[in-house]
């Protein structure tokens, strides 16, 4: 038997407990130049997995890629090899005029328009962050001096509408203050796993507006990077809170 797992590459055991897990391989890299020691431990397709410390602590971080669908192949063998906390630092479109670029939200809980979890268990099913990495992660925000916004987040496996449109104006009604792509399968897996899970996401952009015009999506703008780089320090911090 290897002594990797299939899909991440990542060693089979010995893991750190607590895991950040990203969407980008270049977001992973760069958190991972904030950590001490800092060692590469898995890369494959995706997924690039490094472990260090952060402020004393053993952590792992590590990209998922795009989807929920591929995301959960790594959260399986980042369990299998050890972590019981994830905690997910991503990018979101906010749904919210209030809610500007660079501000970041810290989910309670997730829609899950997954395209996956329904295929784990049956839709009725909720996607609930573990309250204690809710209130670690707005914690983590305040001490830091970042604006957050506490709420339901829309996790939507297709990107871009085609001939079906974006129901934007359900959930915006709902009062769902973000979109994204993985979080609720993050969520439903730890919950299925009895494990601790939440997210935080950086705002690149207003999805509302964005429906309309899907090309105006840009999130490769100093304001994002900024928050990027801010919000990894706080979702670290949050991080080992949960230790
Ligand atoms: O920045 P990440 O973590 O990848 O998150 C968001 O960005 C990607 C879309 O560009 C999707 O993965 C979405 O969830
Ligand atoms: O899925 C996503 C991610 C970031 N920004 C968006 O508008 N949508």
């Amino acid at each position: 038997m290897t002594d990797f797992l299939p899909i991440t590459k990542i060693p089979r055991t010995g893991l750190p407990a607590h895991a950040l897990v990203v969407g980008d391989p270049d977001r992973a890299s760069a958190v991972a130049e904030l950590l001490d020691g800092a060692a590469l431990i898995g890369q494959n397709r995706e997924y690039r997995t490094f472990a260090g410390t952060w402020r004393g602590v053993p952590v792992v971080v590590s990209s998922h890629g795009v989807g929920g669908a591929g995301a959960v192949c790594q959260f399986a063998e980042l369990a299998e090899a050890g972590v019981h906390t994830f905690v997910r630092f991503g990018t979101a479109g906010a749904l919210r005029a209030d809610i500007a670029d660079g501000d970041l939200v810290v989910a309670e809980a997730a829609v899950r328009d997954d395209g996956v979890t329904q295929q784990l268990i049956h839709p009725e099913f909720p996607a609930y962050a573990t309250p204690e990495a809710v209130l670690a992660l707005a914690g983590a925000a305040a001490a830091h001096g970042l604006r957050a916004h506490r709420g339901v987040v829309w996790t939507r496996a297709a990107f871009s509408p085609m001939v079906l449109r974006l129901p934007v104006a359900d959930y915006v009604a709902a009062r769902v203050i973000a979109i994204e792509m993985e979080l609720s399968t993050l969520l439903v897996f730890a919950a299925l796993r009895g494990l601790r899970a939440g997210g935080v996401l950086v705002i690149d952009g207003n999805a509302a507006v964005d429906n309309d015009n899907p090309t105006g999506y840009n999130p490769h703008r100093q304001v994002v990077t900024d928050a990027v780089a801010a919000g990894s320090r706080a979702a670290l911090d949050a991080l080992v809170e949960l230790t």
